[in-house]
């Protein structure tokens, strides 16, 4: 072709792009954050007061300078293993088994009564209950992050599970059956898809921090976090173990290796029952007087109701907001939704261990959060 002939392949895609036919190889979206938009704006029983949201973003930002926050403060926690304590394998296998577990630890039982884990000197419970319970049973010798292990009706059993979660109280791990179907599937889909390996699944995402979330949604049913909403269409998506878990791997590896995603800033806040009740705390989040004393007398609120999905939904675009504020404060910063959720679950934990009066979380017994 001289170089006066037009190039009409160039022209062609050209005019597909322009009328909007031209779909480049997009790069994947969770659909998260446009489920959590679409509940914000449908809600009647919780709202954002704008002003401490503005308020909040500011102090956010300067107490996450302040303590330094970075995917590094992920392994600086005493109970999480950093990527060079097991080796990069073993490491993919703790975090794809903790998240696989990481819901529901609440307990309406006194301090001392409560579900708790003694491991290292210290007694663990809640979220850490479940981290140290992992970490005890692999030091005994219990493979409890092994893809074969789970899928074993022989080996892996409820009292073997029971014996994992033992403690020293006379509360038992919730949803210990839930927790075991959980592993029993995983097993089972990682067995057929991914030659039992965590490693495949996440090479399967070809680097893709929305693509690794989607896969976890289509391939696992126990990490599918969707729900029907009043009158929309399309379920609202949560996805938050399958968040947590793309984002506990880039915590863990810095960004690095199996952590390495280049679209990272996709994943949102993780909808659990700690964030709603710090953006509470904070102003930011407000509900509806029945909402409010429901919340405030520890009623169940079930898991797929309205009132709770709204609670989900407007937490994760409460902290999309904040998260907006301060990069319009800060064009540079490097922080992001889970940072900034990562600062918002360590900031109400410790509000608890220092006694500082809050208002309680919402209490919905789920497999989901
Ligand atoms: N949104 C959000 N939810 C989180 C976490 C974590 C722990 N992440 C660690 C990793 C990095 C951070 O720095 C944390 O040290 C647990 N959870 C959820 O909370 C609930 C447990 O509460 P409690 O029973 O009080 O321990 C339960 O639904 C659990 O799934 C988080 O980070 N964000």
């Amino acid at each position: 072709m001289s170089d006066d002939e037009p190039d009409h392949e160039l022209l062609e895609l050209l005019r597909q792009h322009m009328q909007g036919k031209l779909t480049l190889n997009q790069e994947p979206e969770t659909g998260v954050l446009e489920g959590a938009e679409w509940v914000y704006d449908n809600s009647i029983d919780v709202a954002l007061d704008m002003r401490s949201c503005k308020n909040a973003a500011a102090a956010i930002y300067a107490q996450m300078k302040e303590k330094q926050y970075s995917p590094a403060t992920w392994s600086s926690h005493e109970l999480h293993p950093d990527r060079w304590e097991l080796g990069d394998e073993e490491t993919v296998a703790f975090i794809f088994t903790m998240d696989l577990l990481n819901f529901s630890f609440w307990s309406e039982k006194k301090e001392e009564d409560r579900f708790a884990v003694e491991y290292g000197g210290k007694r663990w419970t809640g979220y850490w209950s479940l981290v140290a319970a992992l970490r005890r049973a692999l030091d005994e010798g219990i493979p409890i992050t092994d893809p074969h292990f789970w899928q074993s009706e022989d080996e892996c059993t409820l009292d073997v599970l029971k014996n994992v979660f033992r403690c020293s109280t006379n509360e038992q791990m919730p949803l210990l059956e839930e927790r075991l179907a959980c592993l029993r599937e995983a097993g089972k889909v990682l067995y057929e898809k991914y030659h039992c390996s965590p490693i495949k699944l996440i090479d399967a995402a070809d680097g893709s921090a929305a693509a690794l979330v989607n896969l976890l949604a289509k391939d696992f049913d126990c990490f599918r976090d969707e729900h029907p909403f009043e009158g929309r269409r399309k379920p609202i998506r949560f996805l938050k173990r399958a968040q947590i878990l793309v984002a506990d791997l880039w915590a863990c590896f810095e960004g690095e290796d199996y952590g390495e995603f280049r679209d990272i800033d996709k994943i949102t806040m993780f909808a659990d029952y700690r964030i709603p009740q710090i953006l509470n705390n904070m102003g930011c989040l407000f509900y509806s007087p029945p909402l409010e004393a429901a919340i405030r007398a520890k009623k169940d609120i079930p898991q797929g109701g309205s009132w709770e999905m709204q609670l989900r939904a407007c937490s994760i675009w409460c902290v999309e907001l904040l998260r907006k504020e301060i990069v319009r404060q800060h064009p540079d910063t490097q922080i992001n939704a889970i940072l900034m959720d990562f600062f918002l679950y360590d900031t109400i934990k410790e509000m608890e261990d220092q006694g500082k009066e809050v208002a309680p979380h919402h209490r919905t017994r789920s497999i989901w959060y």
